[in-house]
């Protein structure tokens, strides 16, 4: 039998959040499947039994807690050489109870941050990455000037927005690096992220964390290694670019169009089921784009997103 024919084993994991928003670590014990590895505390649904009932019971099984509120996160498959597995994750941000290692196995409180400086079994990738980036992300629309771009972003910075997507093809380099700047302390500030929508090797002159890729940029990218930043993402549209961005091995992506939009009136959406079709498929935070706001976040979630992504939402909030 190949690895991608064997059985998936389902197995219910949680990102816990505690007031702080710090995540809670389990190390796994030494003689278990991916043994001495950090992971998400969780463990295997039985036959029958409701994927969330199955969080509940290992999260009381293992830490002695009980879960209040949870919501999905992401859903990975992924083939060890002995053995499948399909990690169902949740977010945890309400319990009842002191998290403790009640099989003796070392636990431990980090921020997202640090969640970089761990050891995790290879499936959990891009596990990591959605429990390091926000629900929610803008993406810079059309302003008047330098001014109004600062002042919208700081608007949107206000409502609670950690992740800046800077995007403004209309202006020439020279303005969007001087935008950059500005930017960039404001973000900070905010303790905010702060990405560029631009070619490659202009993100690498700016010293960009973030850089995410249009389509034209995805298909010519040979190696994530080109970028020298931190996180990088793409557009994508339909199966075989989420596919190729799986490939590179992207931190995220963003797919659209789920509803009509008045940036591309004439590109046909997804509609949630489409949407729904292809995040199934895909192994990276996928965030939901196009005619997207808060009111949609429980339904893009319900569907397998990391969030929403949008422009006029939060452009003039
Ligand atoms: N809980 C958890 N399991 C993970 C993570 N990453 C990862 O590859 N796995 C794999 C390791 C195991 O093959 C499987 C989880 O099984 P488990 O050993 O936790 O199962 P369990 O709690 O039901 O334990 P047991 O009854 O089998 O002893 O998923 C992760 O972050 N959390
Ligand atoms: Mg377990």
């Amino acid at each position: 039998m190949s690895k991608t024919e064997r059985r998936l084993i389902h197995v219910a994991a949680a990102v816990i959040l505690d007031g702080d928003q710090r995540i809670l670590l389990a190390r796994r014990p030494d003689d278990k499947h991916q043994g001495g590895l950090w992971e998400f505390p969780g463990g295997k649904v039985e036959a029958g039994e409701p994927v969330r009932d199955a969080l509940d019971r290992e999260l009381f099984e293992e830490l002695g807690i009980r879960v209040r509120s949870a919501r999905p996160l992401i859903q990975i498959p992924h083939h060890y050489a002995d053995k499948s597995v399909l990690l169902d994750v949740f977010v945890v941000d309400r319990f009842d109870g002191q998290a403790h290692g009640r099989e003796g196995q070392p636990v431990r409180w980090v921020s997202a941050q640090q969640l970089s400086d761990y050891s995790f079994p290879a499936a959990n990738r891009p596990i990591v990455a959605a429990a390091q980036l926000p629900a929610r992300m803008l993406i810079t629309g059309t302003a008047t000037d330098a001014a109004d771009y600062l002042a919208r972003t700081e608007r949107a910075l206000a409502c609670g927005l950690r992740w800046v997507m800077l995007r403004a093809p209309e202006l020439a380099e020279a303005d969007f690096c001087e935008l950059y700047r500005q930017l960039l302390p404001l973000c900070d500030a905010a303790g905010a992220t702060l990405g560029v929508n631009c070619d490659l090797a202009l993100a690498n002159r700016l010293g960009a964390q973030a850089l995410h890729l249009n389509r034209h940029r995805l298909a010519q990218l040979g190696t994530r290694d080109a970028f020298k930043g931190e996180w990088l993402s793409a557009s994508c549209h339909d199966a075989a670019e989420l596919a190729r961005a799986a490939e590179l091995q992207l931190d995220f992506v963003t797919l659209s169009p789920v509803a009509h939009t008045d940036s591309h009136p004439d590109t046909r959406p997804l509609g949630w089921q489409g949407f729904a079709d292809l995040c199934g498929e895909a192994t990276l935070p996928v965030y939901a784009l196009g005619g997207m706001g808060d009111k949609d976040l429980d339904a893009a979630w319900a569907r397998g997103a990391q969030g929403v992504a949008a422009i006029s939402e939060w452009w003039g909030c």
